[in-house]
């Protein structure tokens, strides 16, 4: 756009010189403010009531506010604390145990003490985003009740009448609830949720609804995420794995009820050709939340989109062999008079394995009945709506990687070799490794997107590849060994070996140029998630001299007994970084009547000299150009 055409356009915004005057003010004050609180969670995995926890205690940082603005001597900071993450419960709970009168003169003291937090936690951001970030409703009031905060003392009497006011019209328990609600927010400015939404358990669409109406949120997205991504961009094979994951997993519902998939094909298919099988038991983490013939079903449904991911797999590696998968054609090297297996020159009994559709000359072809079965289910899918806005919303906040503010977020790895290098994959006669890899894989992702209707093209088969192809930064590992895991008996089989990258980003020279590789100062750092940090085993979530930060939430309930801990979570703000370790989380009635959190220990992983200002953000990067702008527009306003 030619310069006059731009500033011609700005200038619409501005009604007079003075306008522009007000907002080279304005930004300029936004530019020296100290730098919002970040967050970053990963691997949430559809734990809703542990992730909604955390976020409303901003890993801590409440009581820590708390801490800073009251004293601790005359005011409960427990309580108080769970009356801000949970404040209809806390209500409720509290006029069940009080008299009227008691329960007034409660509403009263906390009104008084929020408001206090509210300004407290209001000192880092401009009036006019403290005014847009409270509810219409009581927007006047409480802006109201925080200038007068300010000169207190003479003003006590005016705050009293206004607080037994709003007493008075029954107005307090909303009120006190859109006060703790704005502590929420203005605790935590902005969200990264480094990948791993879905998957394994059972709310991953409430996390997204959470998600969706928070105020300030990216998504990095993980490998658990891309499945249900290239489900609705088309890909068979990866609905048919996402179906596998919530059968194993017991959470059938969230694709039936809450999306509202028809699967009533998938199981009288299932069960017309599958016999229950111990191996394929369900893991739930509740057993007595299912029928035995609800899990019988679940254990066949399992079984049937076992054998149907193989057969669609062994299509797609045929049909790719730029991704080198060929060693993962599985059904291909099953000698099925005998059934056993030919790996890597070895031969293997299968145990369990059942494959009643199999054509032994043609194992990788779909019977009619299947061809007709997967794609009504695909249809079903992506026609439907909640998912479709969902998936959206992964798009719209979603990258494959993002740098921000110096730091490098990404959710599994950059593919290396033992030695450093960057590992590359070839498509043509392209190399692609570190950012052009990740950069490559994201364009795939959005075209594929963008062309539901194509399932067999290469970049929807290239979203399969990075749920498992041994170049994917999302996988990390050279095979996704699911087919051993079921019917090979030697847990040899089993391993899933790891890339070089995991052992490698101990060191900081290679987290550096990693880094270097997309153009952050080697200063930076690397989050991670994925991985669950063995913390009982001594693995120490701070690597590389502090540029490696692994915060895999550990969330998923099935991997806690691994790590011992509910996993970690980073904070970012103007003093620096720190990351929080979390216990498990048990649920929000036992958080409100027992005012327990979920312990949370911080650790200084950095903390710099001087406090950070919206200056040094990416952020202000922007406003620093929005502010040039505007300096030449008012040089030449009666130009323009
Ligand atoms: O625990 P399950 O359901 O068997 O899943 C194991 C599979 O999950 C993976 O670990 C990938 O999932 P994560 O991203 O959670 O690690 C595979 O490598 C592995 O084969
Ligand atoms: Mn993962």
């Amino acid at each position: 756009m030619s310069g006059v055409n731009y500033y011609s356009l700005l200038k619409e915004n501005f009604e007079n010189k003075e306008n522009v005057i007000t907002e080279l003010i304005n930004l300029e004050a936004i530019l020296h403010l100290p730098k919002g609180t970040e967050h970053f969670i990963s691997d949430v995995h559809g734990e809703y009531a542990a992730f909604d926890h955390v976020l409303r205690n901003g890993s801590g940082s409440v009581k820590e506010k708390l801490a800073e603005c009251l004293d601790k001597k005359t005011v409960d900071i427990d309580e108080l604390a769970t009356l801000i993450y949970y404040p209809e419960e806390k209500i409720k709970l509290e006029k069940e145990r009080k008299t009227q009168e008691e329960v007034k003169k409660w509403y009263a003291q906390q009104i008084q003490l929020l408001i206090t937090v509210v300004n407290y936690t209001s000192r880092k951001y401009t009036r006019s985003k403290v005014h847009k970030a409270l509810p219409s409703r009581f927007s006047y009031v409480i802006e109201e009740l925080l200038t007068e905060k300010q000169q207190e003392s003479d003003k006590q009497a005016y705050i009293q009448a206004i607080i037994d006011n709003i007493i008075q019209l029954r107005q307090a328990a909303p009120l006190i609830s859109a006060l703790c609600y704005v502590i929420q927010r203005f605790v935590v400015d902005h969200l990264h949720v480094v990948g791993d939404i879905y998957d394994r358990g059972p709310a991953p669409d409430r996390i997204m609804e959470r998600l969706i109406h928070y105020h300030s949120v990216d998504i990095q997205w993980g490998n658990h995420d891309i499945i249900w991504l290239a489900s609705m961009a088309g890909s068979p094979l990866a609905l048919i794995n996402v179906l596998r994951i919530c059968a194993r997993y017991g959470n059938l519902a969230i694709i039936e009820d809450r999306y509202g998939v028809n699967l009533r094909p998938l199981v009288e298919y299932s069960h017309k050709y599958y016999q229950v099988l111990d191996k394929f038991s369900p893991k739930l983490e509740d057993e007595t939340d299912f029928s035995a013939a609800e899990k019988d079903s679940l254990n066949k449904i399992q079984q049937a989109t076992a054998i149907l991911q193989f057969k669609l797999e062994g299509q797609l590696i045929k049909r790719r062999p730029e991704f080198l998968m060929d060693e993962r054609s599985m059904l291909d090297f099953i000698n099925y008079t005998n059934s056993t297996i030919s790996l890597q020159g070895k031969i293997y009994s299968l145990v369990d394995f059942s494959g009643p559709t199999i054509d032994p000359d043609n194992p990788c072809e779909l019977t009619g009945e299947e061809e007709e079965l997967v794609k009504n289910l695909l249809l079903s899918f992506q026609n439907s709506e909640p998912l479709r806005r969902h998936m959206d919303f992964l798009m719209e906040k979603g990258n494959m990687y993002l740098c921000y503010n110096g730091n490098l977020l990404l959710h599994g790895c950059i593919p290396l070799h033992q030695n450093g290098d960057f590992k590359s994959l070839r498509i043509g006669q392209t190399h692609y490794s570190g950012k052009s890899l990740l950069d490559f894989f994201e364009a795939q992702i959005r075209y594929s997107y963008a062309h539901p209707e194509l399932s067999n093209d290469f970049s929807t088969d290239l979203l399969w590849y990075l749920w498992t192809g041994e170049c994917s930064s999302l996988f990390g590992k050279k095979v996704m060994a699911t087919f051993e895991r079921y019917y090979i008996e030697d847990k040899q089989t089993h391993h899933e070996e790891k890339n070089a990258y995991y052992r490698l980003r101990n060191q900081e020279a290679v987290c550096q140029e990693i880094l270097k590789d997309f153009g952050l100062p080697i200063t930076g750092h690397i989050i991670n998630g994925h991985t669950p940090v063995k913390a009982n085993q001594g693995e120490n979530p701070i690597k590389a001299n502090g540029r490696m930060l692994v915060i895999d939430g550990g969330f998923a309930k099935s991997y806690q007994k691994e790590t011992g801990l509910a996993g970690y979570t980073l904070l970012s703000n103007s003093y620096g970084l720190q990351l929080v370790a979390h216990q498990p989380f048990s649920s929000v009635k036992e958080s409100v009547e027992q005012q327990k959190d979920i312990l949370s220990t911080k650790r200084l992983v950095e903390r710099v000299e001087n406090r950070t200002r919206v200056s040094q953000t990416n952020i202000g990067k922007k406003l620093i150009q929005e502010k040039k702008a505007l300096e030449t527009l008012y040089e030449n306003y009666d130009f323009y």
